[in-house]
């Protein structure tokens, strides 16, 4: 993909004519970040009044506990609470998680309110503006179609507005995940991050760096989303940045939120839910989450052994001692009987992940059910080549053949013209 010329919009902002034109700016010395940020420590009355209010609210808040402490899975996946070592409770990642998504259902309901119901807002239209702007969807398309062929294709149902939304954040996501995990990765710094999260805290105040902030920028005054999961994205960068391994399900919860269940969170007040659904705001949003936690942890088993050659393990560090497994068996990559177990269980886990999501598809509004359905397909059919290549994830890539892709997309199709 080429993207010819450097476009000038204002005398200030500068239109960079790759989509990675960031990372040319990013080469600079390394600050360290306090980890201790991330767990922010409560008093045990003042938690246990939060969550006994919380199991009181609605049936929505009940949504997530039952479904991750079934088919035994109560001690594996988090409890919402956990001891630190002085004794203090700390904020699970699920609990602090969960109080995201609440935050963000309320703020599409104020919203949606304050806007009488309607979910687009019109354009503003400086002259000149709207061709160039016109562009920088354009080019988000092609970003997308390049990435994403399926879940580009999947998008063409979605009415035009909300198309070119979906892309605008598929680019946003894109190039955040290319800082640490494209070919410039080993340049990239906390600080750096700092920086890229300032240039999102200016598209979001309307002034954007480049063509492709410019298209976000516009579609974040259209519809009611919110900075925080974008924040949060890059927030799972830093930690991929600075750690290695994860020492039990409740820190790689956490990292799964930050990098893919923040995806969920940024594309539901785009895509909209259905006017007739009568799922809570909560609910749905809580589904869109785990698409993006249970995509995540898929990526993660498929890519064991590619992680591991980088000397990262994503795996829970205490699942696998219980198992009896160590890093130097993943650092080998002995298909075991010990190994096969250990995946069934994971593999489970990010089973049930994909059927709390397949709840909230239905209520998404029904043209913009069909990449969802597209993207859910596909990726839990990882898990299934995963079973067929018999655990084998450190040599041989888990992948969906093009055959399937191809027929994934009229299955999405049926079934996003299910009602719920
Ligand atoms: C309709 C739809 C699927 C919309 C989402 C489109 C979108 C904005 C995608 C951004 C994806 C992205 C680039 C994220 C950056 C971080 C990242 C790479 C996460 C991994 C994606 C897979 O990418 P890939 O296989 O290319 O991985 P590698 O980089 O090669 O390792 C993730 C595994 C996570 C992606 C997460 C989602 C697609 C979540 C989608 C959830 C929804 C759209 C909510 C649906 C709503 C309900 C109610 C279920
Ligand atoms: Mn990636």
């Amino acid at each position: 993909m080429s993207f010819a010329s450097s476009l000038i919009i204002s005398p200030n902002v500068e239109i960079s004519p790759s989509i990675f034109g960031f990372l040319d700016s990013v080469r600079d010395g390394s600050q360290i970040l306090d980890s201790s940020r991330f767990f922010s420590r409560n008093r045990v009355a003042n938690l246990m009044n939060k969550k006994q209010k919380r199991v009181n609210h609605s049936h929505s808040t009940e949504l997530k506990y039952p479904i991750l402490c079934q088919g035994g899975y109560g001690s594996v996946i988090a409890a919402s609470m956990v001891a630190n070592p002085a004794g203090e409770m700390a904020v699970s990642a699920e609990e602090k998680v969960y109080n995201v998504v609440l935050k963000q259902a309320a703020l599409v309901k104020r919203q949606l309110r304050t806007a009488g119901e309607l979910d687009v807002k019109p354009d503003i239209v400086l002259p000149g503006t709207l061709s160039l702007l016109n562009e920088a969807y354009d080019r988000c398309g092609e970003v997308c179609a390049e990435y994403a062929k399926t879940f580009s294709l999947g998008t063409m149902l979605m009415t035009p507005e909300r198309q070119k939304a979906i892309w605008a954040i598929y680019v946003w996501c894109r190039r955040t995940d290319e800082l640490v995990d494209g070919p410039n990765a080993s340049h990239i710094t906390p600080s750096a991050l700092d920086r890229w999260e300032a240039r999102l805290e200016d598209l979001f105040q309307g002034r954007p760096f480049d063509m492709l902030d410019a298209a976000l920028a516009d579609t974040v005054t259209k519809f009611p989303v919110d900075i925080q999961p974008f924040k949060d994205m890059i927030e799972g960068m830093r930690m991929d940045l600075r750690k290695s391994k994860y020492k039990n399900f409740d820190e790689l919860y956490l990292y799964c939120y930050y990098v893919a269940g923040t995806v969920g969170l940024m594309s539901v007040p785009v895509m909209g839910v259905a006017p007739d659904s009568q799922a809570s705001t909560e609910s749905v949003y809580n589904a869109a989450l785990a698409l993006g936690i249970a995509n995540q942890l898929t990526n993660i088993l498929r890519d064991v052994g590619e992680d591991a050659r980088r000397g990262r393990i994503y795996l829970p560090q205490d699942e696998l001692a219980q198992a009896g497994l160590s890093d130097e068996d993943i650092f080998a990559g002995r298909v075991t009987d010990k190994w096969r177990n250990f995946m069934k269980n994971q593999i489970k886990r990010a089973r049930l992940f994909f059927d709390e999501a397949e709840k909230g598809v239905l209520e998404l509004n029904k043209a913009s059910r069909w990449p969802v359905w597209a993207s859910l397909l596909l990726y839990r059919q990882i898990l299934d080549e995963i079973e067929a290549n018999d655990y084998n994830n450190f040599t041989k890539r888990a992948y969906v053949s093009k055959a399937k892709k191809l027929l994934a997309l009229p299955m999405a199709y049926a079934r996003s013209l299910l009602s719920p």
